[in-house]
């Protein structure tokens, strides 16, 4: 369903969707939203320090959506601060590297932070990354979907160094909070008309209204912990 390139800065947007990237140190976290946002890869990626985002525009249904991907480091003292991080966030992807176990058996703190800092209706999506690496595999695909249906969460396994599955993991994410929010807008009908306000199924949650905001596709934030 989902449709576009990287970014046609004079384009008007209907909706920005805030997604955050989670997960331990070193799992791809970076290289995910590198290879979303400009198809981009590099072996040696820097840890992140603070927060940044980078942002991609689709069109979904005749309608222009710019997802605006926020990434923050898996290492705690480099950590801005959870609360800002999670705050109008509608999709998350929880991100695990498949080759080292403790990155999957660390998800359920992650999905514990998550449903503790944000909107408590949002998209999330498990994701092993690394699926390359086949011959260091450490997890099995099975019990990551077994773990992934009794959370209630999508799965993938993607390959940032591949560029495979990337694209879906976004488009199932953004597919989903576009099918929630656009039929939320036709229940609601007229008389409702809050153009900057959405709901997830049935909880109030904020989606940026787009034209009022521009945002550079590249942007460093501040905010060391
Ligand atoms: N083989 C392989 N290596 C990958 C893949 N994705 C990322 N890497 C490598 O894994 C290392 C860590 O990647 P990052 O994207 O920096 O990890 P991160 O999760 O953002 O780490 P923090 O910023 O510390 O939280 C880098 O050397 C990447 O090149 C992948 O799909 N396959």
């Amino acid at each position: 369903m989902a449709s576009g390139g990287y970014g046609d800065p004079s384009q008007k947007i209907d909706y920005v969707f805030k997604l955050v990237l989670i997960g331990d140190s070193g799992v791809g976290k970076s290289q995910i939203l590198s290879r979303y946002a400009r198809n981009e890869f590099s072996m040696d990626s820097k840890a992140t320090i603070g927060v940044e985002f980078q942002t991609r525009t689709l069109v979904m249904d005749h309608k222009s959506v710019k997802a605006q991907i926020w990434d923050t480091a898996g290492q705690e003292r480099y950590r801005a601060v959870t609360s800002a991080y999670y705050r109008g966030a509608v999709g998350a992807m929880l991100v695990y590297d498949v080759t080292r176990r403790q990155t999957f058996d660390h998800i359920p703190r992650w999905l514990e932070e998550l449903r503790g800092h944000a909107d408590k209706n949002i998209v999330i999506i498990l994701i092993g990354n690394k699926s390359d690496l086949e011959d260091q595999r450490a997890i099995s695909m099975e019990d990551a979907k077994e773990f992934a249906e009794k959370e209630g969460l999508f799965f993938l396994e993607t390959s940032a160094l591949n560029a495979v599955n990337v694209e879906t993991a976004f488009s199932t994410v953004l597919t989903e909070i576009f099918n929630i929010v656009n039929k939320k807008n036709l229940v609601a009908g007229e008389g409702q008309g809050n153009g900057d306000a959405a709901s997830l199924a049935g909880k109030k949650i904020n989606i940026v209204p787009g034209p009022a905001q521009v945002i550079p596709t590249k942007n460093r934030l501040c905010c060391n912990s």
